[in-house]
């Protein structure tokens, strides 16, 4: 069984992640880890904070000389803005009149609408959103990207499965492109300031986030991953949570600011007659079956159909509105404007990272469950004599 946690806060020492249940033998180091950290910082819109704040990736358990041990994995990442929150965050007391100096001066009393503060001053039984807002910060994803980066490694190595993210909507402006990429195109989309596959549809967007900016506004978009590799079969159609659209629209909806989840043509699907919504099926010489469309985006029934899978996760406008939003502030009951120091115009370029990451970990997980083994060479095994079969069958 595949389980992983992670813990933290936005402004803390440190965020620290684990994972249990990764087979042995996966060849992971610090610098893969620091890699994915980078590509989740990457794309424009993010704010000042990305500019000055490094994350120091700390292998604490788990991986040997370069290879995961079968055992749990924990990966820390290190703040290195600590020593400038060390009052505001420190985990034992602190001396009242340097609190009431500083901490006490910054309460957060004007919640955000959109964020985490006013429900979970509610729920917690706070009086400022400082408690709330430091674990409800999508900073949080770091951790999860650093995990996705061991998720990867192994689908990869174990069973040649691929993953790739791209922008496909920023605002109202949604790509043109057609084509859609594989893993072998990462860097191309990485080095797009939108990080989106369509060179003249990234420059509409970039406009978009730049308009939003200059507006005081800032603005939301849609992701997309991409999966090569995966042979059909992954998940189940025999209860609802085992289902792999589930696993995925959880997962994605687990991000932070994500409100909506599509796979294959989803909503298009919705307003379309059925003789043209399927992937009709033709005999093919070598495997047997093959399909000439692929529209579901690559699951049918809960479970893979060993086409590409293709999911989308729509997110919102980021909630921390430089032209503030009308809010109360919880102290006086009086209107005011909600609280605003700095933040992001736009994060879905890092959206899609950490939907990349949370895609691969949900597909290592799967894959476990149906090929097993407690090392790579186990679990490629098993998985080469599932796709035997099917070859044998010519149903590959
Ligand atoms: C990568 C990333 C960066 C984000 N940056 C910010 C930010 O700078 N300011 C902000 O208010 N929200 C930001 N968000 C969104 C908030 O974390 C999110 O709106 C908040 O957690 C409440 O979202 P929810 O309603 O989906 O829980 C970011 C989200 C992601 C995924
Ligand atoms: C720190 C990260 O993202 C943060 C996510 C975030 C939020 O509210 O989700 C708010 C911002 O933090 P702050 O309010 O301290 O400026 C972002 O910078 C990160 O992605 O590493």
């Amino acid at each position: 069984m595949l389980r992983y946690l992670t813990a933290g806060e936005s402004h803390g020492r440190a965020l620290v992640a684990t994972i249990e249940g990764i087979p042995s033998h996966v060849h992971v180091s610090t610098d893969d880890i620091a890699d994915a950290l980078r590509r989740r910082r990457l794309g424009v819109g993010r704010g000042a904070r990305m500019k000055f704040e490094a994350d120091e990736v700390t292998m604490l358990t788990g991986v040997r000389h370069g290879e995961t041990l079968g055992s749990p994995i924990a990966i820390m990442v290190g703040n290195t803005e600590w020593p400038k929150w060390e009052t505001v965050m420190n985990p034992d007391a602190v001396d009242p009149d340097v609190l009431a100096g500083q901490a006490r001066n910054a309460a957060l009393t004007r919640p955000r609408p959109g964020h985490a503060d006013l429900a979970g001053m509610q729920k917690y039984d706070w009086d400022e959103a400082r408690p709330i807002l430091e674990r409800a910060s999508a900073r949080e994803t770091a951790a999860r990207v650093a995990l996705g980066r061991v998720a990867t490694n192994f689908l990869d190595q174990a069973y040649g499965v691929q993953l790739v993210s791209h922008v496909v909507e920023i605002g109202p402006v949604a790509s043109t492109g057609t084509a859609l990429p594989t893993a072998s195109d990462r860097d191309a989309i990485d080095a797009d300031p939108v990080r989106c596959f369509d060179p003249e549809s990234s420059a509409r967007m970039l406009a978009e986030i730049e308009a939003a900016k200059s507006e005081g506004d800032t603005v939301g978009g849609v992701v997309e991953v991409v999966v090569t590799g995966l042979p059909p079969g992954v998940g189940s159609h025999s209860q609802g949570d085992t289902r792999l659209d589930a696993r995925l629209a959880g997962a994605l909806m687990g991000i932070q600011a994500i409100k909506g989840v599509e796979v294959g043509d989803g909503f298009t699907l919705a307003r379309t007659r059925g003789s043209l919504a399927h992937d009709e099926m033709v005999p093919e010489g070598a495997s047997g079956v093959a399909r000439v469309s692929n529209r579901s985006g690559g699951t049918e029934g809960g479970m893979s159909t060993g086409e590409v899978l293709r999911v989308r996760a729509a997110m919102k406008p980021i909630a921390t509105v430089p032209r503030a939003l009308r809010t109360v502030d919880t102290t006086t009951l009086e209107p005011a404007q909600a609280h605003h120091q700095r933040s992001d115009v736009c994060a879905v370029p890092a959206a899609g990272v950490v939907a990349e990451a949370m895609v691969a970990l949900v597909l290592a997980e799967l894959m476990l469950t149906k090929f097993g083994g407690d090392s790579v060479a186990e679990t490629s095994r098993n998985h080469r004599a599932y796709l035997d079969r099917l070859a044998e069958r010519r149903l590959a």
